[in-house]
Order: structure tokens, then sequence, then C-alpha cells
């Protein structure tokens, strides 16, 4: 193994349905095992196309999901009504079904500016008490997950591993509309961290992310690099 390698733990799958069932399997194993330690289990979750289908597999899982709290890793700014909103997203795919019973802390407030929604998620998320027992990230094509894109003025302080915001406002060149994400220290506390990618491309920027190079150029080395136990990548082709 490289020493400057950063090597996580690699979930492979034939094929994209069978990853949303194992996928969706863990994740309901660990937020039981979370339940059983804790009385509670929290699950960080993003948006995007790709976890539509784990999404819809976890939903019907049957753990005791009244004691499972869902946030979001990201959210556009946007309200939860808006096609664009990862809110929506998760309403309709995830809190469904068994799931239906979790509670849902959004990253979005109405009425807010993006900082103040910020400020209010992340008092709420601090008010947990307990970290991020899961966090399922995404990854962009240009090696950004969560929100923290290439080029953002806001992502040296989104990936600081000293920044003591849970959620911060954030904006990129490109991006429609402004974006408010959990920050790199709350996603490095969370007991686990998986990151679900599918394709040979996202698979093609992972390796590269996992190269020595700035976080500047691919941002999700800053998750990559800074975990409290080896990143569990799930992919299908
Ligand atoms: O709000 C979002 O879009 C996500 O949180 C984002 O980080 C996503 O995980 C990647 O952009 C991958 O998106 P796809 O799954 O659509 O490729």
């Amino acid at each position: 193994m490289k020493a400057d390698r950063h090597e996580p733990q690699f979930n492979n799958y034939a094929n994209r349905q069978a990853l949303a069932a194992a996928l969706s399997a863990d994740i309901a194993g660990a937020l039981q095992t979370a339940i059983m330690r804790d009385g509670a289990a929290v699950l960080a979750v993003s948006g995007g196309s790709t976890p539509r289908n784990m999404f819809q597999a976890l939903s019907r899982t049957d753990i005791d999901w009244s004691k499972v709290i869902v946030t979001l890793v990201d959210e556009r700014f946007v309200p939860p009504s808006h096609e664009r909103s990862n809110h929506r997203l998760v309403a309709t795919h995830l809190l469904q079904n068994e799931a239906a019973f979790a509670q849902f802390i959004p990253l979005y407030c109405e009425g807010f500016s993006p900082e103040e929604a910020a400020n209010e998620a992340a008092s709420k998320i601090d008010a947990l008490e307990k970290p991020i027992d899961i966090a399922v990230l995404g990854l962009g094509t240009d090696g950004h997950t969560a929100s923290w894109f290439p080029g953002s003025p806001e992502l040296a302080a989104a990936t600081d591993p000293e920044q003591e915001k849970t959620v911060m406002a954030i904006e990129a060149p490109g991006i429609p509309e402004p974006r408010l994400t959990l920050t790199q220290p709350v996603l490095h506390g969370a007991e686990s961290v998986i990151l679900h990618i599918e394709g040979t491309e996202k698979r093609d920027v992972l390796e590269a992310a996992l190269e020595p190079g700035p976080v500047e150029a691919l941002p999700v080395r800053a998750i990559l690099r800074e975990t409290k136990r080896p990143l569990q990548v799930y992919w299908a082709p």
C-alpha cells in the first residue's frame, strides 16, 4: 500500500440494483446497532440522482425508524416544494414506508438567508448531542462531495478541519443556487462515512483523488484524508 495513499474499503457490486440492496441493508443494520447502543441513530444523506434506488430500498427496512433522525449532508437553497430540493428527494424516496416514522432535520429554512438557515440547521444538529452515526456521501465528476465545490470561495472554510461551524452556506461558479453544506469536522466526526458512487467515470475521479494533490482540485480529498475509520466505498459500474 502506498504510504501517502488513504485506502478506503471498497464494496464493489455487479450492478446498481445489487448495490442498492446491500447498501440499504448495511445502513439499516448500522442504524439498528446505534439505536440499541444509544437509544437513537443519526443518518445524514446526500442528494443528487445516485441514491434514489438505495433510498427506496432503505425505506422498506424493518428497524425502529421512530428512533432515527435523518438530516442532509447538503441542500440546494430552495424550498422543499422545488424540484431541485434534496429535502423533497428524501421525503419522496426515503421517508416513506417504514422510514416514514423517522424524524427529519432540514437544512433549508423558509424566510431565512442562506447564512441564517445554516446557523439554524447547525443549532438543531448540534443539539443532538451525538455525532452522526452514518453519513452517506456522493461524488461529482468534478471531485466535489457534499457541496464542497472546486472554485467556491467558501471551500477552504467548509473543508477546514478546525471549522467550528457544523453547517455553512456556500456558493460556487456554475451552480444555480446557494448551497447549505455540512462541514468537514462534522463529517469527519461521523461514526461511519460511506461514499456511494456508480459508473466508471466516478471511480476514476475517486482513484485520482486518492493520489496526493490539493483539496482545492478534488475536494472529496478533504474527507478521504480525515476520517476516524476507513471510508466505505460502495461502487457498481
Ligand atoms: O446536492 C447534491 O447534488 C449532492 O449532495 C451532491 O453532493 C451529490 O452527491 C453529487 O453531486 C453527485 O450527484 P449525482 O448522484 O446526481 O451524480
